[in-house]
């Protein structure tokens, strides 16, 4: 068990990081307008929010721990609002950043245009086997954001390689299971806040701050009872492997489809017990995708690996180097699943071989 003072300020800094972040994704999501997304070059979008969220929690987390030194891998960067026609987009966003981090009375701080794109900046790192690296996803699910889904600010720290910490702030996630078709939507309390640190457990609590309270995955050793979780997006992750998997395993349940990391969230705390992930050919994973919601799923006792059953490598950079796809489950359920995935696999490829 690590003791329970390390990375003490660095979790706290985290948390608060992300909750304000959060802040800023909620104000802009209630009033999305279309000006307010652009396309990246890979033509994934990006909105204000995503920038906003990686201004907040870069310039969060300096004042925090500012005798620290400081390196984050985060997914934007602020080539494209340094470019002609970005002027209107970029004082938005500055106006945000400002009025977001003065909801924080310690915070007496007016930032320019200039000091936001060098907040969204200085997530650059390439991350890597030695010291200290934040790693930043400023808004996982930005399909899901778009849409008013699921989405979270998902921030983790690799300390010599190895995730240590993570948080995801899932502001639209209920409190509740979001695996029970029964429940009374209209009386669920919105927004969770999941947090996590090596050897200490992981803890959930209300995004507004009610006390925090030990989360578990689920307990059951029995396929057929399980749900799963994998992505809303189908060009993000096969469903139809996932669900010749499902098949194999005997899973009763239809597959809850939901955007972002709020699926390693709503895991750890055992609304579901598999997240299968496989994304189509060629895609490469990347780091801030996964790494907060890896800590937070193994420290609420669950296991997350590749498709061939290996740990993910969070070290090699801002990519992860891994075999087909991601599986996240407890570990009574690993070993099975993992048969199920070979085989489906198995047949998979036999039959992409014969056409
Ligand atoms: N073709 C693809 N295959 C797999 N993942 C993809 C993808 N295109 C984008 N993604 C990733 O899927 C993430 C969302 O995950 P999910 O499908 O679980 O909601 C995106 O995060 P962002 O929304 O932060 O860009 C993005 O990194
Ligand atoms: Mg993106
Ligand atoms: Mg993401
Ligand atoms: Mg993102």
């Amino acid at each position: 068990m690590a003791s329970s003072s390390l990375y003490q300020r660095e979790l706290a800094a985290a948390v608060k990081a992300a909750s304000l972040a959060a802040r800023l994704c909620q104000t802009v999501q209630k009033s999305i307008l279309s000006s307010d997304v652009q396309s990246k070059a890979d033509k994934s979008p990006v909105t204000v929010a995503d920038y906003g969220s990686q201004a907040v929690v870069s310039l969060v987390l300096k004042m925090e721990l500012p005798s620290e030194s400081f390196s984050l891998v985060a997914e934007e960067d602020a080539g494209d609002l340094r470019k002609d026609g970005a002027q209107d987009t970029l004082k938005r966003i500055t106006k945000l950043v400002n009025e977001t981090l003065s909801t924080d009375s310690t915070y007496n701080i007016s930032l320019s245009e200039e000091d936001v794109l060098a907040a969204i900046d200085s997530g650059k790192s390439e991350g890597g086997p030695s010291g200290q690296h934040w790693v930043l996803d400023p808004i996982d699910g930005t399909k899901g954001f778009l849409r008013g889904d699921q989405y979270a600010i998902a921030l983790g720290l690799l300390d010599e390689g190895k995730v240590v910490l993570g948080v995801l702030a899932c502001p639209n996630l209920p409190l509740a299971s979001i695996a029970n078709p029964d429940r009374d939507a209209s009386q669920d309390q919105i927004g969770c806040l999941f947090s996590a640190k090596i050897g200490c457990g992981t803890d959930m609590q209300l995004l507004n701050g009610s006390t925090a309270k030990k989360i578990h995955v689920s307990t059951i050793e029995n396929p057929a009872d399980a749900s799963l979780f994998e992505s809303f997006e189908a060009a993000h992750s096969m469903h139809d492997l996932s669900s010749s998997i499902t098949q194999k395993l005997g899973v009763q349940a239809p597959p809850v489809r939901i955007d972002s990391q709020a699926k390693y969230g709503a895991l750890a705390r055992g609304d579901g017990a598999i997240y299968l992930r496989f994304p189509h050919k060629g895609y490469r994973e990347k780091i801030w995708d996964h790494a907060a919601g890896f800590i937070v799923v193994s420290e609420a006792g669950g296991v997350v690996t590749d498709a061939a059953g290996n740990d993910l490598d969070f070290s090699k950079g801002r990519y992860l180097d891994l075999d087909t796809g991601i599986l996240v489950t407890n570990k009574k359920l690993m070993p099975l699943l993992l048969n199920a995935v070979q085989d489906a696999l198995k047949e998979k490829s036999l039959s992409t071989s014969l056409l």
